[in-house]
This record gives structure tokens, sequence and C-alpha cells, in this order.
């Protein structure tokens, strides 16, 4: 069984809909923010502050390798996972990456308090204009989240078909 991999911008929605997805189909989800902060016992904020973007990438690449060791689950990424080849080359081996594309003015105007790239929400664009080739780059599957819940599930259920 392949793993599912969900990839995007903050707030775009993988958290909320990988676990969604979870249910649908059977696969055990797992969201790498949480996952590194429970082995970190320490929460991404305070990583950040304390020792800085660069060290989190590390750890980030870590987690992406150990949670690849697995099959058959859902693994949604943190928003930055495309920055680092490497991470996406892991991922890939044995999974199948789907980009959660949602247009900037929703991610906006959820609340990004614990989102330490977004204290300034100018700087979504900027993280926007960035990223946005990286996730199509490495994207097998696009799917627009630009509806409810229901029809998003619906679309991936049926983008992958035949591909798990
Ligand atoms: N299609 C949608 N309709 C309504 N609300 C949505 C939709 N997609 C996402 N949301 C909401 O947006 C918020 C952010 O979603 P979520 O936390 O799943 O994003 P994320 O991609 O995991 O973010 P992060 O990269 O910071 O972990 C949640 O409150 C979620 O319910
Ligand atoms: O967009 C980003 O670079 C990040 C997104 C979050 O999911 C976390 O992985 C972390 O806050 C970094
Ligand atoms: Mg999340």
């Amino acid at each position: 069984m392949k793993n599912i991999i969900l990839i995007g911008m903050p707030a775009c929605g993988k958290s909320t809909i990988g676990s969604l997805l979870s249910n649908e189909i059977n696969f055990e989800f797992y969201d790498a923010d949480k996952y590194l902060e429970e082995c970190e016992n320490r929460e991404i904020s305070d990583i950040f502050s304390e020792d800085g973007e660069d060290y989190f990438r590390e750890l980030e690449t870590k987690y992406l390798e150990e949670l690849s060791k697995k099959d058959g689950i859902i693994i949604s990424t943190g928003g930055g996972a495309v920055k680092k080849e490497k991470n996406m080359e892991i991922v890939k081996k044995n999974g199948i990456v789907i980009f959660l594309n949602r247009k900037l003015e929703n991610i906006a105007k959820e609340n990004h308090e614990a989102r330490p790239l977004l204290k300034n929400l100018n700087n979504l664009k900027k993280l926007y204009d960035e990223r946005i080739k990286l996730y199509h780059k490495y994207s097998d599957i696009v799917v627009e989240n630009d509806d409810n819940m229901e029809v998003i599930i619906n679309r991936i259920v049926m983008a992958l078909k035949g591909k798990i």
C-alpha cells in the first residue's frame, strides 16, 4: 500500500482533510507537525523562537523520514516541507503527493496565532509566491479546496482510484 501525502500552504486544510480522509478510506493518519511536536515534546513555535527555522527544518526532515518507513498511511506535511527537495524525495518513494490548493483569500481568513510564519499576514502572499511552483512541481494530484469537506473528500477519493 502506498502512502498519501498532503502538501499545501499553511491553513489550506491538510490536517482537517487528512483526518477526514483517514476515516473515509481507513488509512491511519499522521500529522507531521503534531508527530514532530510529540516526539520532541515541544511546540513548533517554541522550536522556531528558541532554536530557529533551520533547526526546525532538520527535525522536519528527520520525522518525515521516520513516518515514510510506514506504509498505507496519510501524512499531512508542514506547509514548508516542499522547501527541501530531500523531503519530497523521501515521501515520494512510497507515496502519492496531493497538493491541496486553497485560495489565499480563504486562507487569510483563518486564525493564524499558532503559525509562526504567518504572525504577519503580509508574509502569506510572499510565502505563496515562493512556494506555488514547488507545490505543483512535487504533486501527483492537485485538488482544489474550494467547497465543503464532503465534496473535497469525494474529489480526493475519486482522484486516488486505481492509484493506491
Ligand atoms: N474547504 C474548507 N471549508 C471550510 N473551512 C476549511 C476548509 N478547508 C480548511 N478549512 C479550515 O481552515 C482551517 C485550517 O485548516 P488546517 O488546520 O487543516 O490547515 P493545515 O493545512 O493543516 O495548516 P498548517 O499548515 O498550519 O498545519 C481549519 O479551521 C479548517 O477547518
Ligand atoms: O509554512 C511553513 O513553513 C510551516 C508550516 C507549519 O505547518 C509548520 O510546519 C511550521 O510552522 C512551518
Ligand atoms: Mg496542519
